[in-house]
Formats: C-alpha cells, structure tokens, sequence
C-alpha cells in the first residue's frame, strides 16, 4: 500500500521537535539559572530579569547590578521574610544596592541574619522568578530587577513567560510515556516489574515498580514514595525513609500485589544541595520544617503530577494509598485518582529520628502515634 506523506508545517515541526514552547522556555530558563546566568520573566505588567544567588557569584551579581543600573531587589520568600520578622505574607522585596554578595547571601538564606530595615511587598513576578528557581533544585532566594522589554544589556538571555512554569506542570506538558519496562529480582519483594517514564516538565525519567500482579479491575495497593537517597540508599538513622521504602514494597506484596512510585523529589522537593544545606541548620538545633523555612522553602515543595500521569499510564484510577501524610491523598484525589483507602506505612524510631517523627506529626499533620510506634518497638 503506498505510504502517503502529510506535509508538515515549519510550525508542526518545532512543535514535534521541541514540544509546547512554552515549556521549552521555562526549561531553557531553568538551565540558565543553574548556570549562573540571568534570564528574563515577562508579563503584561513589565518584565523583569533574574539571577539565582545559589548560582551566582560576587562578580556576576555586580555585573547584574551594573547592567540593571542598580535596580535588583532581593526576594524574600513568604517563610524567609517572616523567619526575618516581617509581616509579609506575599514574601518581601530588599533593595540589593549597596549591599555585597555576602550580606546579600546573609539576608538571602543564611542563619544569622538581621532583619532588613528596607523592603516593599513582593510582587506576583518575583514570586514565579523564585518557583523557576526551585525548579531548577536552586534555593528560592533570587535577585529581581525591572526592565524595560528592549533593553539591551539583558537582550541575549532567554525569555520566559510569567505563566510558563505553571503551565509547564500543567495539561500536554505532563505527557509521560513508557520507554522501558523489565524485571528486576529484589531481596524482600520477589521478581518485580520495573517501568521507566520519561516526560513531564523538566524531563526526568520516573520509576513504578509493579510488585506481584496486581489486579487492575480493583483498587490497586499504591505507594507513593519521594526519593531520599540518605535514607533509602545510605541507611541514614535521620529520617524514616529506608523503612518506609523497605515495608511499602512488602506490605504491597502482602495485599497480593501492587505500585511504587519512587519518585525523583529529593528533599520534599527542594534538591539534595538543599536538603543538606537544612540538614546542616537541623544540627544546629532547628526542627526540619524551619529548617527549610530559613532557605526560603515552604513545609512541603513536592508536587505529584507525575505520580498521576504514570498511575494513568499504567491503567489504574483507584487506589489503596499507602501513607501516613494525608497531602498525598488530597493531592491524587483532587487529581482524579480515586483514594478508596489508607493503609499505614511506619518505620522503626531512632533516638536520631524521634523528633524529626514528631515534627512530622505536629507540624505536617502525618497520621502517626509515635509512643505507640516506641512502645511496640521495644
Ligand atoms: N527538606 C527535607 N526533606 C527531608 C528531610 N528528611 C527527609 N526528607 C525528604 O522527605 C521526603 C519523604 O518522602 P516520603 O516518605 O515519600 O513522604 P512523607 O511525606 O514522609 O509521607 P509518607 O511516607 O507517605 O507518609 C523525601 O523526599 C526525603 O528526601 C529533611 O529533614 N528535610
Ligand atoms: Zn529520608
């Protein structure tokens, strides 16, 4: 049969070649950022250019300084400006100008830091220029300066639309499609199912492991498990991960079959760098939610569109979640997974983890009875 070619615009083309280019710019922009240099966030209401301090260095930030005639304000996160003692529920805006690079990193994510005796209200731009940064696993901590739309000193870098990282999570952007799926023998749960997913924003590809045969016609036993390499790798008595991970595979074997996710979120989604980075306040004597609120980051900056779409990939909209955190559950419901049930996931407590298994229960609401898990265990 002969083979008949559609032609193929030049637009159809960059479409199939690049995909949405909205997404392609908030990519670009996301490798930009964690190069060092500043991209451009523009809106309807101006634009604005950005530089990640995490990034940066003395001798870029004076460079942005210079170009931008001294405008760039440092953003100050919701949870950083109050950890500062500001009332400032939209996150705060400090003029950089006269400030250098450390008193600028001081005021930006570090401990020991005064509370800015300048600032305005921060802006709905500043506060996508801080989400572009996390995505790219950088601190939120960023410089913003006004520009006009053609000035020149920033014409070379990337330009993102202000929507574009939102939208990026979004719809045809959380495509994810199967590229790999093989068995793989594990110590304490049998031959499993590896299936690799590749897409979403950001591209990383994602895993399921399909324990035993789960019957997809029923609710499918789900875990849904974030990625601690500490923990789950290295055996780290900090947190209760590695158990988690250990007892989700074998309680899914035990229900006669199911799914985990692991999902690559490091941190509750802030990146190893930061993840260590809190770790290192935590010694000092912070539990883990301020922690991360003197980096700048919310209780919990993971997000679960992949999770979703691979659930989808894989056939299934009703679940049995393992999970003690009820975000989850509320997160894939409000997605179109049916939650039918919750079945518990502890580890074992650990003088190390006692209290960070504490903090998880007074202050990100987790369904735990930590005496009773004490009581049990010894
Ligand atoms: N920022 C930060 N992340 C941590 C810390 N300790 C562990 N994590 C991360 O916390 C996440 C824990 O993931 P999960 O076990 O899937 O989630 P959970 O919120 O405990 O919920 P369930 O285990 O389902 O009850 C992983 O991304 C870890 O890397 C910490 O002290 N600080
Ligand atoms: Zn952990």
């Amino acid at each position: 049969m002969a083979f008949e070619k559609s032609p193929v615009s030049a637009e159809g083309v960059e479409n199939l070649v690049f995909g949405a280019p909205g997404t392609l710019r908030a990519e670009r922009a996301v490798a930009e950022l964690r190069a060092g240099r500043p991209v451009v966030l523009h809106s309807e209401k101006g634009d604005v250019a950005v530089l990640a301090l995490d990034t940066a260095t003395p001798a870029i930030y004076e460079a942005f300084m210079a170009a931008s005639a001294d405008r760039g304000m440092l953003y100050l996160t919701p949870p950083r400006a109050k950890v500062l003692g500001l009332d400032a529920p939209s996150g705060a805006l400090v003029p950089a100008a006269g400030l250098d690079y450390h008193s600028l990193c001081q005021l930006g994510y570090m401990r020991s830091s005064a509370a800015p005796m300048k600032w305005s209200a921060g802006t709905p731009l500043a506060a996508q220029s801080a989400l572009l940064a996390r995505v790219a696993l950088l601190l939120p901590a960023i410089l913003v300066a006004d520009i006009q739309p053609d000035e020149p000193l920033f014409s070379a870098c990337i330009v993102v639309m202000a929507d574009d990282v939102e939208e990026s999570y979004r719809g045809a952007a959380q495509q994810f499609q199967e590229v790999a799926r093989t068995p793989v023998p594990l110590k304490n749960a049998g031959t499993c199912e590896f299936v690799i997913f590749r897409g979403g924003f950001a591209q990383r590809d994602q895993l399921a492991i399909i324990v035993g045969k789960p019957d997809f016609n029923q609710p499918v036993p789900v875990r849904v498990h974030s990625s601690c390499i500490t923990g789950d790798l290295f055996g780290s008595l900090k947190c209760d991960c590695g158990d988690q991970l250990n007892s989700g595979l074998q309680i899914l074997g035990e229900l006669g079959g199911g799914i985990l996710l692991y999902l690559d979120q490091e941190g509750r989604g802030t990146g190893l760098a930061s993840k260590m980075r809190a770790y290192g306040l935590q010694h000092q004597g912070l539990d883990t939610v301020d922690a991360d609120a003197h980096l700048g980051f919310g209780g919990d900056e993971r997000r679960y569109e992949a999770a979703v779409a691979m659930l989808r990939g894989l056939g299934v909209h009703s679940v049995e979640l393992l999970t003690n955190n009820p975000a989850k559950i509320a997160y894939l419901s409000a997605s179109g997974i049916e939650v039918l049930a919750r079945v518990p996931v502890e580890g074992s407590v650990t003088t190390e983890n006692e209290n960070y298994l504490r903090t998880k229960v007074a202050r990100s609401g987790h369904i735990m009875d930590v005496d009773t898990m004490i009581e049990r265990n010894s």
